[in-house]
This record gives structure tokens, sequence and C-alpha cells, in this order.
């Protein structure tokens, strides 16, 4: 099966903080790094030209949910900037998703480069049984939204999915064997309690099958994020155990 290096999550406020870390992070083997909310809505394009400057591939997780025209445009914006990875709500049904992707195939096609992959976010990884029923009365477990979520996603032909660890075997029952799962919600054994619910070792989410790992904190906060990210790339892609 196919794993990528782990994903990075770059989840800093200032330009400065942002190339602080791209610089220490020009490693062997490079991470993806992950631009999300709170630095592309910041700073805008110029921090995905900054990342791909220095041999970045780039996941742009900006969890489009809206009306399918706006998705439609906004995920052409987003396949001009000739990004790796994206991400669209499966919440929006198929056919925003369906609308999300002609856009950033139209988007990445009018600048003549290939398509970013795009993935469904299925449930967050900061969502729970409690607050899934209780907050949003859904009816369904955990586990069968998210499975519902992914069949979805890959019949409307997107290239896999973002869901917790704890789901990927659930979600290969029911997907094809190229259909991605990408994992974020990791956290080291030791690492504190905070806001992520459905958290999975770097070498449990190897064991079930993750395609990638996206992590944040336990390397951007940690003391030596370059120490941080190379032990977990090497649990995760078992080069050396956790310890
Ligand atoms: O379900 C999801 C979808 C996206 N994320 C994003 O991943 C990182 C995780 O960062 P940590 O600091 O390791 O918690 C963050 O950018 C989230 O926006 C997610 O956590 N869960």
């Amino acid at each position: 099966m196919k794993r990528f290096v782990p994903m990075v999550a770059i989840d800093v406020a200032t330009k400065q903080e942002a190339i602080a870390l791209f610089d220490k992070l020009m490693v062997d083997p490079q991470p993806i790094v992950k631009i999300g909310m709170e630095l592309y809505y910041g700073l805008g394009q110029v921090i995905v030209c900054e990342a791909k400057k220095r041999g970045f591939k780039v996941f742009l997780d900006l969890k489009l949910y809206d009306i399918p025209n706006t998705v439609h445009r906004a995920m052409a914006a987003i396949g001009r900037l000739g990004i790796d990875f994206t991400t669209i709500h499966a919440a929006g049904g198929s056919e925003m998703m369906i609308a999300g992707l002609a856009g950033l195939e139209e988007g990445a096609k009018e600048v003549g480069v290939a398509p970013a992959k795009l993935l469904a976010i299925t449930q967050l990884t900061s969502i729970d049984e409690q607050i899934l029923h209780e907050q949003q009365h859904v009816d369904l477990s955990l586990i069968e939204s998210v499975q519902n979520y992914a069949q979805l996603a890959e019949r409307v032909g997107l290239a896999g999915v973002v869901c917790s660890a704890h789901e990927i075997k659930a979600i290969r029952k029911v997907t094809g064997d190229d259909f991605l799962c990408v994992t974020p919600g990791i956290r080291p054994v030791h690492a504190l309690k905070d806001d992520q619910k459905r958290v999975v070792t770097p070498v449990q989410a190897r064991i079930d099958g993750s395609n990638a790992i996206v992590v944040g904190r336990p390397i951007t906060q940690s003391v030596d994020p370059v120490a941080a990210y190379q032990k977990i790339q090497k649990a995760f892609l078992n080069e050396e155990e956790e310890k």
C-alpha cells in the first residue's frame, strides 16, 4: 500500500514562524507541509509559494463546505495554486463534492499542473460519540457515519478521506484498495490531553493501515521540531519503533 511521509500541520500565526519551521524541516525525507486555515486566511497564496520554493509538497487543508457553485469556484482557485492535497467536507453531500472536484481539475488544467488529490473530511477527530449523538443528533454510530461518508466520497471520485486511524479497518471493508485514509489525531504515547478525541500513536496508525499521518503540535510545539518529526516519521514508516 502507498504510504506518504508524515504531513506536518504548520498551524502558526505569522510568516516568520512558518518560514522558521519550513527551514528547519528541510531534512531528508522532507515532510509534506499542511497549510491550514490559520496560515492561509492570514497570509494567502504567499505562504504556499514559500513552501513550494523550498521543495515541499503542500497539503492545503481548507475544508470547503458551501453550496456547489461556490465550492466549484473556490476549488478552481485552489487548483490554480498547483498544490498536492486539499480537503472538502463530505457532509456537504455528493453534489457539492462533484462540483469541488470539477473545479479543482479545471483550475489545475488552466495552469497546466496535475490536480491535487481531493480528500473528504468524514467526522473531525475532535468529535466523539457523545458530540455526534447529543449535539449533532446523528443516529448512526461514529464508525458507521465515517464509513458512509467514505463510500459517498469514493463514489463521486475523490482520492480518499480524512478520518481517525481508528476507522481505517471499517473504511477498507467498503472502499477500494487505492482509496486513501489520511489520519490526523496522532499523539505519541505520553502526550497531554487536548482537543483531539480520537487519537492514535504513529505506530498504531501504521499498523492500522494509514496512508499518511497528519501531525501538528507534537512537532511544532516541541523544543526540537526536527527531532520530533524524525522520531514520528521513523515510527510511522517502520524504520525504528516508537520508544
Ligand atoms: O479531522 C480532522 C481534520 C483535520 N485536522 C487537522 O490536522 C491538524 C492536527 O493538528 P494537531 O496539532 O496534531 O492536533 C490540524 O491542523 C487540524 O486542523 C484534524 O486534526 N482533524
